[in-house]
């Protein structure tokens, strides 16, 4: 194979490729929760093999501190080595959603980073769009940096955005679904029309959707059920860890065009190397 390229010598962009969120910076775009496991051990494992540095944990149903008399997430998530993202999982309105956020804050010593989310009903998950951006607009306002969980509508993202949250987080598909991403179109505009980081959060199913997440060009990815329901939570995390970053490798490569009609690979005249 020849190396006389210009591209074969040039070092991969991915070393320097870190993001921004508010007012920290990372290195891994895979973003994962902490709920679904079997046990402790499980998610500890499942989380390290997936090398992600953000973990979000949904303070309404687990024990970061709350209940002494039971096991500590934080145990086996330590926040020393992972950012610890309180998310309001289970909230169902504005002011649920911000007296949890609080409660986050108080556990963790002042921690300013949650995730918001705000649901509509039991059935679907679905955000609460209305009461979402009631909830930003307080806690925003209280200091926190506020990573918001979203529908894919690309003009209730544009007002996320501008009230000053720090990532926009718009569904693949419903929570929990599998369902990969229903409305790759809707996605790319908001990744387009935004400059704050835009994640695909929820409906993950496998390794594919999440490459494809980033291949349309979203900054990163969260995701907990793909990993924690899959019969080895600890490969699959692993697979994740790899097509997010493929994912990313590819757009950043810049995919070729795609044409109606054949182009033949080898060359139409001559033959190699005369
Ligand atoms: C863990 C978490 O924050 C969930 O609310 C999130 O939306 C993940 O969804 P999946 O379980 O579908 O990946």
């Amino acid at each position: 194979m020849s190396e006389n390229t210009s591209t074969a010598t040039q070092p991969t962009p991915l070393l320097q490729d870190t993001f921004t969120v508010g007012s920290r910076t990372f290195s891994s775009r895979l973003l994962v929760g902490t709920g679904k496991y079997k046990d402790m051990t499980e998610t500890g494992a499942a989380i390290g093999a997936s090398a992600a540095e953000i973990v979000t944990v949904a303070i309404r149903r687990t024990n970061i501190g709350q209940n002494s008399n039971e096991p500590n997430l934080l145990d086996v998530i330590s926040p020393d080595k992972y950012t610890i993202l309180p998310n309001t999982a289970g909230c169902f309105d504005a002011e649920t959603a911000i007296r949890t956020c609080k409660l986050a804050r108080e556990l963790l010593g002042g921690h300013n980073l949650v995730k918001l989310e705000v649901l509509g009903d039991e059935k679907t998950l679905y955000p609460n769009v209305m009461e979402t951006l009631k909830a930003a607009k307080v806690l925003i306002d209280d200091g926190f940096e506020v990573m918001v969980y979203t529908s894919d509508d690309p003009i209730v993202a544009q007002e996320l955005e501008s009230m000053g949250c720090v990532a926009i987080m718009p569904l693949g598909s419903l929570i929990g679904s599998g369902l990969g991403l229903i409305n790759r179109h809707t996605l790319s505009l908001i990744i387009e029309n935004t400059k704050v980081p835009v994640l695909v959060d929820a409906g993950v199913g496998t390794a594919s959707d999440a490459a494809i997440a980033m291949e349309l060009g979203c900054d990163g990815v969260l995701m907990n059920s793909a990993i924690a329901n899959a019969k080895n939570p600890v490969m699959m995390a692993q697979a994740m860890k790899h097509a997010v970053w493929a994912g990313r490798q590819a757009f950043l490569a810049g995919r070729m065009p795609m044409r109606k009609m054949a182009t033949a690979s080898s060359p139409q005249t001559g033959y190699f190397f005369q």
